[in-house]
């Protein structure tokens, strides 16, 4: 990790910049997958799980003698560790249910708002580097709770074109009986246009790579709604002086492993930890199976030493985290002053990884600085607001003149009669 030591606030645009990849070769290869899928369906889909995932796969869709397999295949001790995840997880987002408010806005005039379940969704579930079926209990739990009708999910299959039991069984546990062993960009290209053997839907839910994210994003260009560009996983922690330096070693490796572009920004007002967090790193990383990984992702971070706590949460609003740790003293009352992140951690004992798996948020999460205007998944990802209202016979003569004398002027006389038509009745 590069240390930088009381920067300018114009040296922080380059220190606070994501590692991404070059974005015209990823934009031609992305667009050309998608093209390819909508022309040429399945074909097609076989072409590119052959070229990225190895395999050759005759039938995308999973039967139910292979769910039934995989749910023997996983533990007791997992099995019990999902449904409590899950129990939280279906709790936290029961919670955002809205049950719709009628509102009078003028006597005889009612107005109100009701949440409806999006009929098609589909979920993305990344392979690539690992199975995160945790990911299908953030995303399959709301789209539950929300009614949406359809729900498939897609994920890539493994060398052996299988995928991993535990996606398997996560989407049984939450209702999910379409799935689908395809991945990346192909995915995408599948769920948007629709192929022979995988429905179009109406939005795409997931994170995801860069070439995910990026097919997401032209998803957006053919019509399907996105959740959010959710890509390579991030973490901000800001500690000062009575932070652990295991603790905060321990947060930034846990999503430095996530893969070699993700990053990891410790933000201190510590001199003294500096060193120390450095340290505990080296300790840690060599235990880890997957150091490789996270230490391709530490090359891309920085530590950055700030004069004030007033600073560092400027610097912090301003990189936008995925997820930010407040692992100082006063805590809470900096969470307070937190203006753009996905999720944040509050205290000494709140790990990142909680937030994971199984506190009950969600950790789909936008990433890349969008969270200066997206918000994670919740159960409004889920559901549209469709507005509603009755006017009785008093009510449209309470608003006629309003609405008539707005009409004429804006040059719409027909607008106005639909008003007068009534009244004069
Ligand atoms: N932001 C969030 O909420 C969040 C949550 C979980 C995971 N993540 C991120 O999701 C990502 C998962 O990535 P992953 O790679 O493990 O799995 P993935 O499923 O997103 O991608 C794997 C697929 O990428 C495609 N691919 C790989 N190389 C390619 C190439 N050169 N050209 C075209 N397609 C290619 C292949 O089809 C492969 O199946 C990680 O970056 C992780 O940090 C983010
Ligand atoms: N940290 C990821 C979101 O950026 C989510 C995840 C799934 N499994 C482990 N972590
Ligand atoms: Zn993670």
């Amino acid at each position: 990790m590069k240390v930088f030591k009381y920067p300018t606030e114009p040296e922080w645009e380059s220190i606070l910049r994501r590692p991404v990849l070059d974005h015209s070769s990823l934009r031609g290869t992305v667009q050309e997958i998608m093209d390819q899928v909508k022309q040429r369906g399945d074909d097609a889909l076989r072409d590119y799980t052959l070229r990225f995932d190895g395999i050759t796969v005759d039938h995308f869709e999973i039967t139910g003698d292979e769910i039934n397999a995989a749910v023997q295949k996983v533990s007791a001790e997992l099995k019990t560790a999902m449904q409590q995840a899950a129990a939280n997880i279906r709790r936290f987002h029961e919670a955002q249910v809205q049950q719709p408010e009628v509102i009078e806005t003028m006597p005889g005039i009612r107005c109100w708002r009701s949440a409806v379940g999006i009929e098609k969704v589909g979920l993305y579930i990344p392979g690539g580097s690992a199975p995160l079926f945790s990911t299908v209990l953030m995303l399959g739990i709301p789209a539950m709770i929300a009614g949406c009708r359809e729900i498939i999910l897609c994920s890539p299959p493994d060398k052996q074109g299988n995928l991993h039991p535990a996606v398997i069984y996560a989407a049984q546990l939450t209702g999910i009986n379409r799935i689908f062993k395809v991945g990346g960009v192909q995915a995408i290209a599948a769920m948007t246009y629709g192929t022979a053997s995988i429905p179009a839907v109406f939005k795409i839910f997931g994170p995801g790579n860069q070439f995910v994210t990026a097919a997401k994003q032209l998803a957006q260009q053919s019509g399907v709604a996105i959740d959010m560009p959710a890509g390579p996983s991030e973490v901000a922690v800001f500690a000062d002086d009575t932070a652990n330096p295991d603790f905060v070693a321990a947060d930034l490796l846990s999503q430095a492993e996530h893969g070699i572009d993700s990053q990891v920004i410790l933000v201190t007002t510590s001199e003294q930890l500096i060193g120390r967090v450095q340290e505990s790193i080296s300790n840690q990383l060599n235990s880890l199976p997957r150091k490789d990984i996270a230490a391709g992702a530490l090359a891309n971070s920085s530590i950055i030493l700030v004069r004030h706590e007033a600073e560092a949460m400027d610097l912090l609003n301003r990189y936008a985290a995925e997820h930010l740790i407040l692992s100082c003293e006063r805590a809470e009352s900096l969470a307070a002053k937190v203006i753009n992140a996905g999720s944040v951690f509050i205290g000494h004992y709140s790990p990142e990884s909680a937030g994971d798996y199984a506190s009950g948020t969600n950790h789909t999460l936008p990433t890349n600085g969008y969270a200066t205007a997206y918000s994670g998944v919740s159960l409004d990802s889920f559901v549209k607001k469709i507005t509603f209202q009755q006017l009785s016979d008093d009510g449209l003569k309470n608003i006629a003149k309003t609405v008539t004398v707005m009409a004429y002027e804006e040059g719409l006389a027909a607008h106005a009669r639909a008003v007068e038509v009534r009244i004069n009745n």
